[in-house]
């Protein structure tokens, strides 16, 4: 199986261009004005348009307003959503819109508990938990402890990178990954030569033989 990759906290078109042509399924827009890669409505619509077909656009959001939010799906043509926050299932589900429901793998985090009661999520997104920082942190959490098998998609993040992606891969078999902080050169700033580095350690991982 291929696995799906998500580059997250892009802010301009040029490097959401060439993560599309290197590989990638999914770019994240992140509207949270806390994060270093908080993006406007104005700039996240140009980056938006540089999207080519089938590569989906998403929008990051962390227990913004209803209005927030659909302040923003007005404007930029967003295919799907990520809720990286306390969220409920109503408040994720009122947009009707296809999402993700990010999970903050903090200690006793019951993964199969969240499954059921995100049912209409696409997926869960796994993230590492750092107290007071609600994601985008550039930290692993343990892998082992997600359950082989769950009932609904899971996208890996959290600290990953080009160097430790295939790892992660081959421990986890998620339907996705997610990266921001490892593409970065500093804090917020993508670098081009890194995100192609890590859509090729995914590739390479797909192909390897078992
Ligand atoms: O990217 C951010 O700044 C961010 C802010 C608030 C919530 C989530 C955020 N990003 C998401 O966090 C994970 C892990 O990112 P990293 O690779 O460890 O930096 C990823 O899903 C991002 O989409």
């Amino acid at each position: 199986m291929r696995t799906r990759i998500k580059i997250c906290g892009l802010r301009d078109p040029g490097h959401a261009k060439l993560a599309a042509q290197e590989g990638a399924d999914a770019i994240g827009l992140v509207f949270h004005a806390a994060s270093p890669r908080a993006i406007s409505i104005e700039d996240a619509m140009r980056v938006a348009a540089a999207v080519p077909p089938f590569v989906m656009t998403v929008g990051l959001f962390v227990d913004a307003p209803e209005s927030e939010i659909r302040r923003v799906l007005e404007r930029v043509p967003l295919d799907l959503l990520q809720f990286h926050g306390n969220e409920t299932p109503g408040e994720c589900e009122r947009f009707g819109k296809p999402f993700l429901r990010a999970v903050r793998m903090e200690e006793g985090v019951d993964l199969v508990e969240y499954a059921h009661r995100f049912s209409s999520a696409k997926a869960l997104l796994l993230d590492a938990h750092v107290p007071g920082v609600p994601g985008g942190t550039g930290h692993r959490f343990d892998w082992g402890r997600i359950p082989r098998e769950l009932p609904i998609p899971i996208v890996l993040s959290g600290g990953l990178d080009s160097g430790n992606v295939g790892q992660a891969i081959r421990e986890t078999r998620p339907w996705a990954v997610d990266v921001s902080s490892g593409v970065e050169g500093q804090r917020g700033v993508k670098d081009p030569a890194k995100i192609t580095a890590f859509i090729r350690s995914v590739q390479r991982e797909d192909v390897r033989p078992a």
